[in-house]
């Protein structure tokens, strides 16, 4: 006899989709039911109709077709149909007969679908369970967020992408060297603050020169892609706000900044992060602001998070430095007298952490140290420090607390952090050739004429924007600005006579210089005369780089140099247009001119002396002879010893001596006294900041027990095992085909039943070329690099957590000293805390599995029993089989069910305590460090201590509110030896 009746309620085992069906009509042959949810019917054998009865029993909770829900307290039966009492959520009595049951009910919760019969297969569900293990795991790991990239590992870049991502709303100031790795710090620290819910949109500004290559960095190295917003772009989204088109959107400062409207929209959306490429750009005096610093200020001022990035924060003097220090945080930087004076205690706090290696012992040593030390915590340490009771390991750990406190709490180091060369260590030599050239007549007359204050001449060039210093410094300019007033542009073109060309030519033309050759140009017009007088001169292509070009052209000039074998062996490039870009792939520099500021000068070298610079670095001068050039260069190498290594004291000793400097352009004839008092002051200024300022900016920009651990972790990943195990079992089961290209390479690509399409991997893509080595991935930009953090790994996690693949299992075990015929259940529970994504909550509680193995009469073996162990002696069942083992001990199996769930309600406490534990030392610990800082240092702002307690305040709620839920079951039937 058929077990259908009309009115009960059945789903079909192949379409789940179609939702919860009703039996309208039986008879002997065939059964139809009506799936309501879906609209459709299906007719089926009853012989073989692939159905299965829905049934709930007490304890279940169910939807109602009026949208209540019912919690299941007994079953009735009533002529083949169901009826279902129980309690409403409001705790009211409630009666429904199973055709009011919701007719979209969906069975996806584990519980649901093992008692419907819906089984996955064996593997998806290890699948799921090593998915819950390793995004806990993860989720804990300190190299969070650090260890996805495709970089190298560079202490202090690691160091302050973890010390800046862990802060509340980070503002700073990323002031590292040239070339040193800014543009990598940030990524860095937009990757974590991404991956770990703390932002979910950044807007970068970088000038228009950097846009795509930071495009690319950011895809390459940090697998992001981010939106690259232009007018042209902007004006397709008409009355829609251009800046809502991605999560993380790129744009050009002199777009924007050019663009009130445009800038309205930007301040109009919610931004968690401003990143602020070659800030030194803003212009600020506490008389004007300039238009690209206002609306930095107006973005900044709404957004929590602030990057600003320069290499030379001092450009323009220490007014321009604090001027971003004032974007930073306005409260603590609005008074520039205050911050100058400030910079002279510095020395003192410096010389104390010195002191701190030689303590105890020294008496002058002691006293350094307790002039700086002000307060109780400190006091504790010094005496531990102090005293002859205290082992050595006591010593060091009160040392090295000292030395922390210390640095945290003076000086700019929280909000700036700036690493040079000499600190890091590891960079090329630069060597300098100066070539002298004779002097053309004609630049001779002019620089005459200008000596002899020639006011007409002086009008001309004025009008043409070219001051007293640039005239002398540009000949070229000059003459051209006077050819044009005088003949209307008909003389000779400057390049026919100009020596530097004749040298420039003769130079690219001889075998001995067939290395790429970077030329650096002051001004944008006499790069792109210098790249005509190339090619009509000797027949040399050269493309140019300058700020006025469009994106294409600039990235189709730079492209061009960059290319290993057809690619053009010189670049001509202006001052502004080369600044940030990446040309470390060739080690020849030509300085066709000098620019006047040293910072500029180290921002030119700075193009090729960067990370991956293999070879030294030659920079030639062709230097026209005499001229006021030359007394510059002379300054530059006498005075200041620029060309050598960077010297962060050549802003202030031109802002002392510029004046005298410029006298000497035309007057060489004190020019010696001038190198002289230039080496003096730049020697005295470097040991004053090298006793203070300089000396806790390096120790605060690297902190190397800090970057070690950091880095440790990061290389634990690397090495983790369990990765390509995992990757190998996913791409299996989501049915992409992976093929062994050998030397640690593969080849994925989607395969044809392919479950879904997955990050880079859609049907009908090639697929992509991949390893799991860092070394291997950075040797070669067309390989991706897999890793946990890797968009597609991380899509596979989530694709599993996310959805109910594999989170019912039946399989067989066969064991000689187990009799046959018995049922056990494996059981996963998964922590549930809802919080928001911002909280990041899975630092201290994940979602965390908890596995309870019963066995048939209830038994807890989840200790005795591994889950490998287990699974390695399984054994697969055919769907159908499965299905009706479980219809035969659907009772057994709630009961099993139940008990499983009591078993892992008793391990919550001890999960929450623990997390909670934990939350709490590290968050009491931050705030204790907070609120000491605060006391001293201004650089601790308000509210972000208050944002710290908030935040504790809600994870103790969010930890506090965490509840169990079944995530997977899988059922274990023990067979006989012999048996099948
Ligand atoms: N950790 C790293 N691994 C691999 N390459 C790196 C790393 N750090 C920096 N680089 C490379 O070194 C070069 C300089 O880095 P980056 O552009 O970040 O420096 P920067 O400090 O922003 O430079 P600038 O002062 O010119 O703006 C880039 O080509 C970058 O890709």
């Amino acid at each position: 006899m058929s077990d259908f009746f009309p009115g009960q309620r059945w789903i079909s085992d192949g379409e789940t989709e179609l939702g919860l069906g009703t039996i309208l009509t039986v008879d002997a042959r065939s059964v139809t039911v009506l799936f309501t949810a879906s609209q459709e019917t299906r007719t089926y054998s009853v012989r073989q109709a692939p159905l299965t009865r829905v049934v709930f029993g007490p304890g279940d909770r169910i939807d109602t077709a009026d949208g209540y829900q019912l919690s299941v307290e007994r079953v009735e039966e009533q002529d083949g149909c169901v009826i279902y009492h129980g309690q409403d959520t409001d705790g009211e009595p409630l009666t429904i007969g199973e055709a009011k049951l919701s007719d979209s009910m969906r069975f996806h919760q584990a519980q649901d679908r093992l008692l419907t019969g819906q089984v996955d297969r064996n593997d998806w569900f290890e699948l799921r369970y090593r998915s819950l293990h390793h995004h806990q795991r993860l989720a804990r790991s300190p190299a969070l967020g650090l260890a996805g990239p495709r970089i190298d590992l560079i202490a202090h870049q690691l160091y302050i992408a973890d010390e800046v991502s862990r802060r509340q709303s980070p503002r700073v100031l990323l002031a590292d060297e040239v070339g040193l790795g800014k543009t990598i710090e940030a990524g860095l620290i937009l990757h974590r603050l991404l991956l770990t819910g703390r932002a979910s949109r950044a807007l970068i500004l970088v000038p228009a020169s950097l846009t795509h290559q930071w495009l690319i960095e950011l895809l390459r190295r940090f697998s992001l892609s981010v939106t690259l917003l232009d007018e042209a772009q902007s004006e397709a989204f008409g009355d829609d706000n251009p800046f809502d088109s991605g999560q993380c959107i790129l744009a050009s400062q002199q777009w924007l900044f050019a663009n009130p409207h445009r800038q309205r929209q930007a301040e109009a959306c919610e931004w968690d992060l401003l990143i602020v490429d070659e800030a030194h750009h803003l212009d600020w005096s506490p008389q004007t602001t300039g238009p690209g610093y206002a609306c930095i200020e107006r973005l900044s001022q709404r957004i929590a998070g602030l990057l600003l990035l320069t290499a030379t924060p001092e450009q323009m003097g220490l007014e321009s430095h604090f001027a971003r220090l004032r974007l930073l945080d306005p409260d603590r930087y609005h008074d520039l007298d205050r911050f100058r004076a400030e910079e002279n205690g510095y020395a003192a706090v410096a010389e104390a952490i010195e002191a701190l290696a030689r303590l105890p012992g020294d008496a002058a040593d002691r006293d350094r140290l307790g002039a700086v030390i002000d307060d109780a915590d400190g006091e504790a340490l010094a005496a531990t420090l102090l005293d002859p009771e205290s082992d050595e390991a006591q010593r060091d750990s009160a040392r090295r607390q000292l030395r922390e406190q210390l640095l945290d709490r003076h000086g700019t180091g929280r909000v700036m952090f700036r690493n040079s060369r000499r600190h890091v260590g590891g960079f090329p030599e630069r060597h300098l050739h100066v070539s002298e050239l004779p002097l053309p007549d004609a630049y001779r007359d002019q620089f005459d004429e200008l000596r002899d204050g020639n006011d007409h001449m002086a009008a001309q060039l004025s009008a043409a924007d070219l001051g007293p210093r640039e005239a002398r410094l540009y000949p070229e300019a000059a003459y051209r600005a006077l050819d044009d007033a005088r003949h209307d542009g008909a003389g000779d073109a400057w390049w026919r006579f100009d020596s530097r060309v004749d040298w420039l030519i003769e130079r690219l033309e001889t075998a001995a210089a067939a290395h790429k050759t970077l030329v650096i140009v002051h001004r944008r017009q006499t790069a792109v005369e210098l790249a005509e007088a190339l090619r009509v001169r000797a027949g040399i292509a050269a493309p140019v780089f300058h700020e006025a070009l469009s994106l294409v052209e600039r990235d189709r000039a730079a492209a061009a140099f960059a290319e290993d074998e057809d690619g053009c062996q010189v670049l001509i490039c202006s001052e502004i247009g080369s600044e940030g870009r990446n040309f470390q792939f060739c080690h020849h520099l030509v300085m066709f001119d000098l620019p006047w500021h040293p910072d500029l000068l180290e921002q030119r070298i700075g193009r090729l002396d960067r990370i991956g610079q293999l070879h030294p670095i030659d920079i030639h001068v062709p230097m026209l002879s005499p001229s006021p050039a030359g007394v510059l260069l002379r300054w530059y190498r006498d005075g200041l010893d620029a060309f050598s290594a960077p010297h962060a004291a050549g802003g202030d000793v031109l802002e002392a001596l510029g004046d005298a400097l410029l006298e000497a352009l035309d007057d060489d004839s004190s020019l010696d006294a001038l190198i002289e008092e230039t080496r003096t002051f730049n020697d005295a200024r470097l040991a004053e900041r090298e006793a203070g300022r300089n000396r806790l900016l390096e120790w605060n920009a690297c902190r190397p027990e800090r970057a070690d651990a950091v880095i440790s972790a990061v290389v634990e990943q690397d090495n983790d095992k369990a990765l390509p195990r995992y990757v190998d079992q996913a791409l299996d089961i989501f049915g992409v085909d992976s093929r062994d290209l050998g030397n640690g390479l593969m080849h994925l690509a989607p395969g044809s039943h392919m479950l879904d399409s997955l990050p880079g991997l859609a049907q009908g893509d090639d697929g992509f070329t991949a390893t799991y080595s860092r070394a291997r991935a950075l040797a070669r930009d067309d390989i991706q690099r897999l890793s946990w953090e890797h968009p597609l790994v991380s899509a596979l996690l989530e694709r599993v957590l996310e959805s109910s693949l594999g989170n019912t299992a039946l399989a067989l075990l066969r064991h000689p000293s187990i009799p046959g015929g018995r049922l056990m259940v494996e059981l996963v529970f998964r922590t549930h805390c809802p919080a928001p994504k911002s909280l990041q909550l899975g630092r201290f509680l994940p979602d965390t599995g908890i596995r309870v193995l019963l066995d048939e009469s209830g038994t807890n073996l989840s200790d005795k029993v591994t889950f490998s162990g287990l699974s390695r002696n399984l054994q697969r069942v055919k769907k159908g089989v499965a299905r009706e083992l479980l219809k035969s001990r659907h009772d057994q199996l709630r009961a099993l069910l139940r008990q499983g769930e009591r078993e892992a309600e008793r391990e919550l406490p001890t999960l929450v305590e623990n997390a909670q534990q934990q939350m709490r030392d590290t968050l009491d610990r931050e705030l204790a460090r907070l609120k000491a800082l605060a006391a001293r240092n201004d650089a601790i702002r308000e509210d972000e201590l208050k944002s710290l307690a908030d935040e504790r305040h809600a994870l103790d709620t969010a930890i506090e509110s965490a509840t169990l839920r079944l995530d997977a079951v899988r059922v274990i039937v023990t067979v006989d030896n012999e048996q099948r």
